[in-house]
């Protein structure tokens, strides 16, 4: 019998995990909502690649109401898909299509395995927002960046690919629907390809990568590893993303 407990479909996710099983890799830009000044964001969205497929929200340090505004905006102007990436429970809203529901397996602290999560329950137990369990891996990208700040957690090192892929296979075995590789906001250097490829190669859900990806070759070598979601911030953000 199929259950009546159904929190919400699982729309996003199945278009997700479809396209990473056709092969047609997703695309997202990430929207800072503490960067987001409202007059700008028709021009944003006007500039969006053509080939994006999600709109992704959520930033390190961003308050409740500037992730509500966001949201709300972009919902507005684009058909595509808001989906929260978010630093902080504050920055969960109804109104977004799905949720990361991110937990920072690469790392130690208990607030990011799980604190963050129970004081998002309140605001979840009731709403139809779609719930996407996410196994979240900070990888060192050759710079200190704001989620290892905001984390207080060490980045994995690039030089162990085995490591990385032994904590994406116990996020998977823990129940995670994706694994996102993130080098960090601004990193300096992306994922490598090696270890995209090791972890795609391991895991049989689908997998995000993201920090530090400017250019289109950038893009091209993390789709060609095997990253079924790329995301671009910081370079979109800063009108340098060229592809
Ligand atoms: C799912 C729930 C309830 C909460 C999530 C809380 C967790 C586990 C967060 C993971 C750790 C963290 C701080 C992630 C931040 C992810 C993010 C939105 C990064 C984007 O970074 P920017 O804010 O753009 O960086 P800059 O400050 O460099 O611009
Ligand atoms: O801002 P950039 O470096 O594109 O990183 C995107 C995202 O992975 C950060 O969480
Ligand atoms: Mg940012």
């Amino acid at each position: 019998m199929i259950s009546n407990f159904t929190h919400s479909g699982s729309v996003i996710y199945s278009q997700i995990e479809q396209a990473a099983r056709l092969g047609q890799p997703c695309f997202a830009i990430l929207f800072d909502p503490e960067e987001l000044r409202v007059q700008d964001l028709e021009k944003h969205i006007e500039a969006l690649p053509d080939h994006t497929t999600h709109l992704f929200v959520g930033g390190s340090t961003a308050t409740a109401a500037q992730a509500q505004l966001a949201v709300r905006e972009l919902k507005k102007h684009s058909g595509l898909p808001v989906v929260l990436f978010p630093g902080d429970h504050n920055q969960i809203t109804a109104e977004a299509d799905a949720l990361l529901f991110l937990s920072l397996i690469s790392g130690e602290n208990p607030e990011y395995l799980i604190r963050q999560q129970i004081k998002s329950v309140d605001k979840l137990k009731n709403s139809a927002l779609e719930i996407i369990p996410t196994g979240y891996i900070l990888i060192d990208g050759g710079t200190e960046t704001a989620v290892q700040r905001v984390s207080k957690t060490q980045p994995l090192t690039q030089d162990d690919p085995d490591h990385i892929v032994a904590v994406a296979l116990a996020g998977q075995y823990s129940g995670k629907k994706l694994i996102y590789l993130e080098a960090g906001s601004g990193a300096k250097n992306p994922v490598s390809a090696e270890i995209i490829k090791a972890v795609k190669e391991a895991i049989h859900i689908p997998l995000i990568v993201g920090g530090g990806i400017r250019t289109r070759e950038q893009l091209e070598i993390a789709y060609e590893a095997g990253a079924d979601l790329v995301v671009v911030g910081t370079a979109f953000e800063n009108g340098n993303f060229r592809i």
